[in-house]
């Protein structure tokens, strides 16, 4: 029989790939999201909930309606600097909605949750790669909201059996290479898509935020994983959680970093224009380097990045953006 998987932000930029993902998997795909952030036109595979995980009304609807055998938790706010500007939406959207979410599914006798978390819950590197049993030290409240959530997984598993997958994504990048959807974000801050916008748009120059790091360049190292390894990822994870139960925490990254200026020359070699590109001051809070170690992925789901080179990565945002031009 066909399994059904409750996505929550999967009108959202990596909730909407792993929306395909699992359908193309052949499970039965439900949305539920608010479509404060997301996308109505991203939910292509499945029923959409139009609803915030803070109604525990309409979220327990919704759980007894499909009666998912997994539920994949993307909905979140995710954006560092706002975080640091209005700390109050991120422990009440991230962590607060969460609370809310993980009591309806308990309500709902529903005990399997993949969760979206990330690498900002370690901090500053005190060495790369990183591995799970590095310490997390988040240095921002987006950082924290999140790994507030990770501690209620661990403990909602001890006292309630609730079974988990934290997945701790690095810098996720990349478009569906179909073009069917891809990455976008009111306002856009990221590395990928800004560096695009500036080969289209010679008035929007992209800006190094920061060249003086402690990294051979100067420009920060990020570990880019295309958004369709992490959707593989979550398939893994979830056929884990329906065999087996448990609680699991996993760092999905490739083990390769990239420089912001090498990223930037990807771009002009896969794009054959070249960005206008500025030099700027560091962004508060970003660390110099963040790459991953993916062994305990590798070892314990079988995972590993397949389609994360960085001119893959940018040939498909560029196919994307070439169907979705910046206005
Ligand atoms: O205009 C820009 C935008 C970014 N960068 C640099 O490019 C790198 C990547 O920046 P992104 O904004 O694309 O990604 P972040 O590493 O800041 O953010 C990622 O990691 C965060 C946690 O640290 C969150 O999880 C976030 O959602 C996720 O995209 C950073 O070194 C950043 O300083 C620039 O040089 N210029």
């Amino acid at each position: 029989m066909k399994k059904t998987v409750l996505v929550t932000g999967g009108a959202g930029y990596v909730g909407s790939h792993c929306c395909k993902a699992f359908a193309m998997a052949g499970w039965n795909v439900v949305t539920l999201d608010n479509l404060s952030r997301g996308w109505r036109d991203a939910v292509r595979w499945g029923p959409l909930v139009e609803c915030d995980i803070r109604n525990s009304a309409g979220v327990r609807a919704a759980l007894e309606t499909y009666k998912p055998d997994l539920v994949a938790h993307f909905a979140a706010l995710a954006y560092v600097g706002e975080s640091v500007a209005d700390p109050a939406i991120y422990y009440d959207n991230n962590t607060r909605g969460t609370l809310a979410l993980l009591d309806a599914m308990r309500t709902a006798g529903c005990s399997r949750v993949l969760f979206s978390s990330t690498c900002a819950s370690y901090g500053v590197p005190k060495h790369t790669p990183i591995d799970e049993t590095h310490p997390q030290a988040p240095i921002n409240p987006y950082g924290w909201s999140k790994m507030i959530i990770e501690r209620m997984l661990e403990d909602f598993g001890r006292a309630y059996e609730m079974s988990s997958v934290s997945l701790r994504y690095f810098n996720a990048a990349g478009c569906d290479p179909d073009g069917e959807i891809g990455e976008r974000h009111e306002p856009e801050t990221h590395a990928i898509p800004l560096a695009i916008e500036a080969v289209r748009r010679p008035d929007r120059p992209f800006t190094i935020l920061g060249t003086d790091f402690p990294t051979p360049d100067g420009s920060a190292i990020r570990d880019y994983i295309h958004v369709n390894d992490l959707a593989q990822a979550h398939l893994l994870a979830g056929d884990m959680l329906v065999a087996r139960g448990g609680t699991h925490v996993f760092n999905l990254g490739t083990g390769v970093g990239t420089s912001v200026l090498e990223l930037v020359e990807a771009v002009k070699r896969v794009s054959g224009n070249d960005p206008v590109v500025r030099r700027g001051p560091r962004r508060s809070g970003d660390p110099p380097t963040l790459v991953a170690s993916f062994a305990k992925a590798n070892r314990e789901l079988g995972w590993s990045p397949r389609q994360s080179e960085i001119d893959f990565i940018i040939k498909t945002a560029l196919r994307w953006s070439d169907r979705n031009p910046p206005a």
